[in-house]
């Protein structure tokens, strides 16, 4: 019997299963509440064609006009639920964060590939509590300091590459992302060849992050295949599994081995992954097994939310900043009267740099990093405004449609760090950084550390270069729109943009600061 046979027995079941739910125990579990809207399910299939596969986020935000702020949706027995406001997510992830601060269970990425022992992928329970309790330890906003320099090197390697080679900006700055996240969480100097260590660490990530949407893997919408065995002819689903499950575990010894090594000859950088084992050994005196591997899976948890979102907002920024010239003068004219032309930018600026700071903000909510959010799953059934909201229904906070607000008078799609700024119009927008870093007890621990390497990688670039569209060989503008990638992180695809110095003297600072990087 083929897999196809399989599956289709399944996809059977899982319909029946659709049936009898929608009709039997929903009726008494839903004390005659309704499913919130959506589109129309087809019967057994549910809205398998109505789910969209690309740019989700604003399918679910088009759907806000016929249905509202919930929007639900089912297919094959799985239950979506997205929140269109902010209103919604507040009332739900924030005020009932006891029954919505799981995740979905991922069968393939999470049970087969053993990420579920990821922080991003843990249920909430003690061992999240666990992961949590050390990230605030090493990451709050005051320790946070202590990787600035690190972030420093980062940053002026990527403004030196792109003074020298400013065709690679695209990869460099992904180089950057992986540096800067290296050198918090191992210590691992930024000049450090790590290219291996970097490139299975996206293959993992490249792997978990598709696996995460909707449809990856077959096995997660029918959970039982991962019981065919492993001989049957087509079924590659142990495979696929054993082999990135060994690439995880490669990601997780190596540089843990690392920081250990660094420890016991006292030659350790600042990182996170040494303040967990300090955390351990002074609470306990000693570090077990369990203990142990809770802190790799801590570590290795940091990269791929720390990397690719870091990488990620700088892209947006560099894409803002080609199309919007007045705003990026506007930042250097405050940067040139504040700090002057003579040095660069300091956190400590950072408190007389409104302009700036507002364009931090406009650069997290231009284009959000995660639209879609970090997915969650309610464990009991719920009742809200009139509506049922079953146990096990995925809900995912839809940060884009939250992000187009229109309160400041400024349309969401201009980069405009006005919309902010409350002398320049009557209202604020919302503050991005109510969602750009997700919700209650799931929100990012790396905000701190993510805001200061943003504030450095903003103000440093433009204090150094304007960034301006591209020109071809006759000197005329010639600049192509970057595609923006439909995923879990979503940031802009490779595209080209000018680079005009502006400074040598900041040009030099760069170059003595990265002859003295060790
Ligand atoms: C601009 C940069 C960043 C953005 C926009 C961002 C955004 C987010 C968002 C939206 C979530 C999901 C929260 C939720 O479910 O409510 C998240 C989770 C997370 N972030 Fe970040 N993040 C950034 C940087 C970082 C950095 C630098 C680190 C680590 C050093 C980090 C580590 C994590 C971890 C471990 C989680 C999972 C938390 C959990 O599931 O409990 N992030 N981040």
């Amino acid at each position: 019997m083929s897999v196809t046979y399989y599956v289709s027995v399944a996809a059977f079941l899982a319909g029946l299963a659709f049936l009898w739910r929608r009709n039997g125990i929903f009726q008494s579990r839903s004390r005659g509440y309704p499913l919130p809207p959506g589109p129309r399910p087809l019967p057994v299939l549910g809205n398998l064609f109505d789910m969209p596969l690309h740019y989700p986020w604003k399918k679910f935000l088009e759907w806000k006009e016929p249905y509202g702020d919930l929007v639900y949706v089912e297919a094959l027995g799985n239950r979506t639920l997205c929140l269109n406001s902010i209103e919604a997510v507040n009332d739900l992830l924030v005020k009932r964060a006891s029954h919505y601060s799981d995740r979905p269970t991922l069968v393939m990425v999470g049970e087969l590939m053993h990420l579920e022992n990821s922080t991003p992928f843990l249920q909430y329970g003690p061992t999240l509590r666990e992961h949590r309790k050390l990230f605030h330890a090493a990451m709050g906003p005051e320790i946070s300091k202590k990787y600035l320099a690190a972030q420093k090197d980062a940053v002026a390697l990527l403004i030196n590459s792109i003074l020298h080679n400013p065709k690679d900006f695209w990869k460099e700055t992904r180089l950057m992302g992986g540096r800067i996240i290296l050198s918090t969480i191992y210590g691992i100097p930024a000049m450090t060849p790590v290219d291996q260590l970097l490139d299975e660490l996206d293959q993992v990530m490249k792997i978990a992050g598709a696996g995460t949407l909707p449809g990856a893997h077959m096995v997660d919408m029918i959970p039982a295949l991962k019981y065919l065995p492993s001989w049957l002819p087509f079924n590659n689903i142990h495979k696929f599994a054993n082999k990135w499950r060994t690439l995880v575990y490669s990601t997780l010894d190596k540089p843990y081995e690392y920081v250990e090594q660094q420890m016991k000859q006292g030659i350790d950088r600042p990182s996170c992954t040494a303040e967990f084992i300090r955390a351990y050994e002074s609470e306990s005196g000693r570090l077990d097994a369990k203990s142990e591997s809770l802190i790799k899976w801590g570590s290795a948890s940091l990269y791929a939310p720390g990397s690719e979102t870091t990488f990620g907002v700088t892209l947006v920024f560099i894409h803002a900043m080609a199309l919007y010239p007045n705003v990026q003068q506007k930042i250097q004219a405050e940067i040139d009267n504040v700090v002057g032309k003579h040095r660069l930018p300091t956190i400590s600026d950072r408190a007389n740099l409104p302009y700036v700071c507002a364009a931090i903000k406009e650069a997290l909510r231009w284009h959000p990093m995660t639209p879609m959010g970090l997915a969650r799953r309610t464990n009991k059934d719920d009742y809200y405004n009139g509506y049922f909201i079953p146990a096990n229904t995925v809900v995912l906070p839809n940060v884009w449609a939250i992000s187009r607000d229109k309160i400041s008078g400024i349309p969401p799609e201009e980069f405009a760090p006005e919309r902010f700024m409350t002398e320049a119009q009557s209202t604020d927008a919302i503050d991005p950084y109510l969602y750009a870093f997700g919700f209650s007890r799931r929100e990012c621990p790396g905000r701190h550390l993510a805001d200061n390497s943003l504030f450095l990688i903003i103000s440093w670039l433009v204090a150094t270069v304007s960034i301006c569209k591209s020109k071809n060989a006759d000197g005329v503008e010639e600049f192509v729109e970057p595609s923006y990638i439909s995923a879990l992180i979503s940031y802009p695809g490779p595209f080209e943009v000018d680079f005009k110095h502006r400074n040598e003297e900041l040009e030099t600072l760069i170059k003595h600061y990265i002859a003295e990087i060790d």
